[in-house]
């Protein structure tokens, strides 16, 4: 089984891809980690984000990046999603991302395009949104968290403008899958959000066995 869950920056979709795995005890891939490595590698060569080639050269990161506390920083987020609009960054890392969505016994990714590009075929998908101001409040009190004394006013600066880089790229752009099931968290606690989750996962497993239910 194949759950996508898609949805704008701090909206909560890592958190409800995370329990949903653990809900279906299947393994999660937190697919925009791939694109802050590559990011991060950008930074830390002194590579240009903007041009391709620097981008492309960086999707060779090592592995245990991916354990760096630094990815989660905002400026790294900002910088991914300036190196993930460029197509050969997305191609570079595309194989890896279908090749885990299509492991035997299923899986969970989250990420912007997981409905669309990477498992179009998923059998159950979200799109998660939550209001700008909500989302930056929350990803504000994470960072706060965390000893990062980034403003509030920034961190929704930076989430209106990641918003929009992600949305109006040409390439794989962050946009609900057709049949996506929508769920705004704005007014949800985690637990409520989780639990509608899975109630909308449910039902679409549900749906799916009554379609391929032979008719009497
Ligand atoms: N329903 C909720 N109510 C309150 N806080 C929440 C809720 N959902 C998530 N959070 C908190 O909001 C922050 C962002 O959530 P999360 O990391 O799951 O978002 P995300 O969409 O995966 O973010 P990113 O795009 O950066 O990967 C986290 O601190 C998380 O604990
Ligand atoms: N499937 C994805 C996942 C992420 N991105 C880009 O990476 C940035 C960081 O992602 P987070 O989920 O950690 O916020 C994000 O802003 C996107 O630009 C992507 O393009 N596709």
């Amino acid at each position: 089984m194949i759950i996508a869950v898609d949805g704008p920056a701090a909206s909560g979709k890592g958190t409800i891809a995370r329990a949903l795995a653990r809900h279906y005890h299947v393994p999660h891939l937190d697919t925009g980690l791939l694109y802050r490595a590559v990011a991060l590698t950008v930074m830390r060569l002194e590579l240009d984000p903007s041009i391709e080639a620097d981008a492309v050269a960086a999707c060779g990161f090592d592995e245990d990046l991916l354990a760096d506390a630094a990815l989660r920083d905002d400026a790294t987020g900002q910088i991914a999603s300036i190196v993930s609009a460029h197509p050969l960054v997305r191609a570079a890392l595309l194989q890896r991302q279908k090749r885990f969505a299509h492991q035997p016994g299923g899986a969970v990714l989250d990420g912007r395009d997981i409905g669309t590009v990477i498992a179009p075929d998923a059998d159950a998908k979200l799109f998660i949104r939550a209001t700008p101001t909500i989302r930056a409040q929350r990803r504000h009190a994470e960072l706060r968290a965390r000893g990062d004394d980034t403003s509030y006013d920034q961190v929704l600066a930076d989430i209106r403008s990641r918003d929009d880089r992600d949305s109006s790229r040409a390439t794989a752009p962050l946009v609900p899958a057709i049949d996506a099931a929508q769920l705004d968290t704005s007014f949800l606690s985690i637990e409520a959000a989780v639990a509608k989750a899975i109630a909308l996962v449910e039902a679409r497993l549900a749906r799916a066995a009554a379609m391929a239910a032979p008719s009497v």
